[in-house]
């Protein structure tokens, strides 16, 4: 139990799920749900997780958890709760609701030894407040498929391209991200039934085009690859064809597999537009593309990291080069992490633990989450002020062991 201004917060019951689902909705000023929708979300809901906000009988608050593991640099999978379902009603906003979520959520989850919380945030000025910090980006791409060609790698012609409807190669299409999740930081290990969440495919969806599609690449009869897309055609105003592609998802165990895909996506005959919602940054297909300028790349902050135990997160991945540095952390929010922490580690492994020695680097456990993936830089955030070094050389030899060799990237919302 949990009160705020008259609000209190209790746990989620199954019959009260539609209405949770309504208010959430009606919060995003979008829906309401379809049936396709409400069942996988329904499917995906962790009862035991999940909150409601109430004044009287009025629901006013709506948040869930997702049991997910990350990925981390090392390739260890993490215990993360996956924030989401995040709302509050618009007569009751601005009265502490959110805060009181906030708390909630991460007592439980320090309970529960789950060391990180991940999300994506509808607005940035969300929730930093609370010690989430922006840990991956991603790259969104208007592809111009008409002037714009692929180089493309070897290999690219031994893979096969086909159609198959979504469903009949769900297991297989769930098989490759599998095997990727451990590869990318940032990737996540997911519950059962969270497959069935990419065959969601509504009406208002679509732009009044037809049905998702799918198309899986073969190597030697193996599926090694897939992409999932709406076509939807159009024609300018001289009658020249004009048509889009948008892609949904699009997953390769290998650099020949995704380029067979691309290829197949650039092929399509009259669509002229590939839209492309969300790349890694270091993504291949950058340096594949004849004229970057021309795919339109937009960057955009994506996953935000918040550490709920520092000393089991740091500890849980390894460092990319030796460090051995004393962090003085402050993190109001959360008490339990506030103080120095000594962090030593390598490729190999990590320890942080608590310490009496002198701090050599300052900064607030918001900052240590949007380093702990290795996509944003310890000197970058110095640079901005959010991180101060007392022992000269300290930053660089963090900055340095922090960064990991592949960008992390979150490749779906949730
Ligand atoms: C992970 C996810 O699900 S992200 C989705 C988040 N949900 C949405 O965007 C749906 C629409 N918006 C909402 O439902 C609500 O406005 C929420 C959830 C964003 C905020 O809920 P509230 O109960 O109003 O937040 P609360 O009153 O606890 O605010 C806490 C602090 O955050 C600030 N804050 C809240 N929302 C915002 C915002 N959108 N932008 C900037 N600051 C904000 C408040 O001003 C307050 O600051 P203060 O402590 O300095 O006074």
């Amino acid at each position: 139990m949990g009160t705020v201004h008259g609000t209190e917060l209790r746990p989620l019951r199954e019959d009260e799920w539609d209405g949770w689902c309504d208010a959430l909705y009606r919060a995003f000023g979008a829906g309401p749900a379809s049936g396709e929708e409400r069942e996988a979300e329904r499917a995906t809901t962790e009862f035991d997780r999940s909150l409601a906000a109430w004044d009287g009988d009025t629901l006013v608050g709506t948040a869930g958890a997702f049991s997910f593991r990350l990925t981390v640099p090392g390739g260890a999978l993490v215990p993360t709760a996956g924030v989401t379902m995040v709302s509050v009603a618009a007569t009751h906003r601005r009265r502490g609701v959110l805060t009181s979520i906030m708390r909630r959520q991460l007592d439980d989850f320090h309970k529960r030894g789950e060391p990180v919380a991940m999300l994506t945030a509808s607005e940035p000025a969300i929730y930093g407040r609370f010690g989430y910090g922006t840990a991956t980006f991603r790259i969104s791409a208007e592809i111009d498929t008409s002037r714009v060609t692929l180089a493309l790698p070897a290999g690219t012609d031994e893979v096969r391209v086909r159609s198959a409807a979504p469903a009949d190669v769900l297991d297989a299409c769930e098989a490759v991200y599998a095997a990727l999740v451990p590869r990318r930081p940032g990737m996540l290990a997911r519950q059962p039934n969270w497959e069935r969440v990419a065959l969601v495919d509504i009406e208002r969806h679509r732009d009044g085009g037809p049905p998702m599609q799918c198309v899986v690449a073969e190597r030697d009869g193996e599926i090694t690859g897939y992409a999932r897309f709406h076509t939807k055609g159009s024609w300018d105003a001289g009658g020249a064809p004009a048509g889009t592609v948008r892609l949904k998802d699009l997953a390769g165990l290998d650099t020949a597999t995704e380029a067979a895909l691309w290829r197949f996506l650039f092929g399509i005959d009259l669509m002229t537009t590939l839209s492309v919602p969300s790349r890694p940054v270091d993504d291949a297909l950058r340096y594949l593309v004849s004229d970057i300028r021309r795919c339109d790349p937009r960057l955009r902050d994506d996953a935000y990291v918040r550490l709920v135990d520092v000393g089991a997160a740091l500890s849980a991945r390894t460092y990319q080069a030796p460090v051995d540095v004393v962090f003085e952390v402050e993190d109001a929010f959360c008490p339990w992490n506030a103080g120095r922490w000594r962090l030593t580690g390598d490729a190999k492994g990590a320890s942080c633990e608590r310490t009496a020695d002198a701090a050599e680097l300052a900064l607030s456990v918001r900052e240590l989450g949007s380093a702990y993936l290795g996509g944003v830089s310890l000197l970058s955030l110095a640079a901005a002020g959010r991180v101060r070094e007392l022992r000269p050389g300290a930053l660089a030899e963090a900055s340095v062991a922090f960064g990991s060799p592949l960008a992390p990237w979150l490749p779906h919302g949730f």
